[in-house]
């Protein structure tokens, strides 16, 4: 195996806060171990097109608490491809790059496995996600941060819902995934989360409406998670609209502002201790496995378990908010 020397790291995918703690920890482990450390800027897009720069600690120094990257981050549709990847391994070897450290979510995790598997190149992965859907961590850099956000989103939006005897249903991020959905659901007093993990015969508005808006409150929020599989918040309120017109019916899609903002002392910290993980694995010679940090202990995760294996959210989760809901 050869010796590695020089780490190159870029953030990949959607921007999460604690994504600049993460590249600020991985480059001063790394320097502090006596390897060299290049930045890759715009994530695959910025090794395809050359966007490599030298970095010592002072490039890291004041971003621990700054959203965003400083990295800056792209999807990469040239990287998908066999002639895109080709270019980013020979611009790699010619900046004298030994190992990637690719901070992303499932497809940047996905790109750096198809990438170490055609090149044979030592990539470490670190989940960078506010959609907390990677398996085998407990959780993904950006997530508690955007877990944050929303709850004091909804906390404001409950003063008008209140105010006027209204339902909002208040649309998420997440993808495929319910965890932001359920856990501000819980954490903002919500009457319900509409989330795809909760798929059954059982018609969720329906259930929300029966259980708990007609019994004793005259405004409700209800968490709707974006994902298709569900149609959003302006489905459900086109429905409540025609199937209930008693009710003052609003939406409020929440969007990009969940992405950023000052990473979460939590996000900062978890943010801290993969980076240094990811030193620690180049050194005991892992490769292709994402850090991850299971009931507090860091864990090394083979790329193929972190991607392809659906996360599962805590059945136990929606049985907490049904009962303190009502
Ligand atoms: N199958 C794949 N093969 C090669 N590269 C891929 C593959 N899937 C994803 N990538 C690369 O990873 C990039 C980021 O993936 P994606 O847009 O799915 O975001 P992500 O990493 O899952 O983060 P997030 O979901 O938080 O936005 C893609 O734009 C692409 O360059
Ligand atoms: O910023 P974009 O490219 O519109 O992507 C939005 C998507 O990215 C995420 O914020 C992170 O994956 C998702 O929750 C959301 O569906
Ligand atoms: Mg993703």
């Amino acid at each position: 195996m050869k010796q590695i020397k020089c780490i190159g790291i870029l953030t990949s995918g959607g921007d999460a806060s604690g994504m600049n703690a993460a590249i600020r920890a991985v480059t001063r482990s790394a320097i502090f171990n006596g390897y060299t450390v290049k930045g890759i800027y715009r994530g695959y897009e910025g090794l395809i097109r050359n966007e490599i720069k030298e970095f010592t600690t002072q490039d890291v120094s004041s971003i621990i608490q700054r959203g965003g990257t400083i990295l800056k981050t792209a999807r990469s549709k040239d990287f998908m491809t066999p002639e895109g990847r080709k270019v980013a391994y020979d611009n790699m070897v010619a900046a004298g790059i030994d190992a990637l450290i690719v901070i992303g979510g499932n497809g940047s995790l996905t790109g750096a496995l198809t990438f170490a598997q055609e090149f044979n190149v030592p990539c470490i992965g670190l989940p960078g996600t506010i959609d907390n859907d990677l398996y085998g961590t407990d959780s993904t850099i950006g997530y508690d941060t955007a877990l944050n956000t929303i709850v004091e989103c909804v906390d404001k939006i409950r003063d008008t819902a209140t105010s006027h005897d209204r339902i909002f249903f208040v649309e998420v991020m997440g993808r495929d995934a319910g965890f932001l959905a359920q856990n501000s659901a819980i954490a903002s007093g919500a009457e319900a989360a509409i989330i795809p993990e909760d798929q059954t015969d059982v018609d969720q508005l329906e259930q929300f409406i029966g259980r708990g808006f007609r019994k004793s409150k005259n405004s409700s929020i209800v968490i709707v998670s974006e994902s298709p599989k569900d149609g959003g918040a302006m489905h459900y309120a086109e429905r409540v609209k025609k199937e209930y017109p008693q009710y003052d019916v609003r939406v409020t899609i929440l969007g990009h502002l969940q992405r950023g903002g000052s990473p979460s002392a939590y996000d900062r910290i978890l943010a801290s201790r993969l980076g240094v993980g990811a030193i620690e694995a180049l050194k005991e010679d892992q490769r292709n496995v994402m850090i991850g940090i299971r009931n507090d202990k860091v864990v090394y995760v083979p790329f193929s378990e972190a991607i392809k294996k659906d996360k599962p959210l805590d059945k136990s989760l929606i049985q907490v908010l049904d009962e303190l809901s009502i």
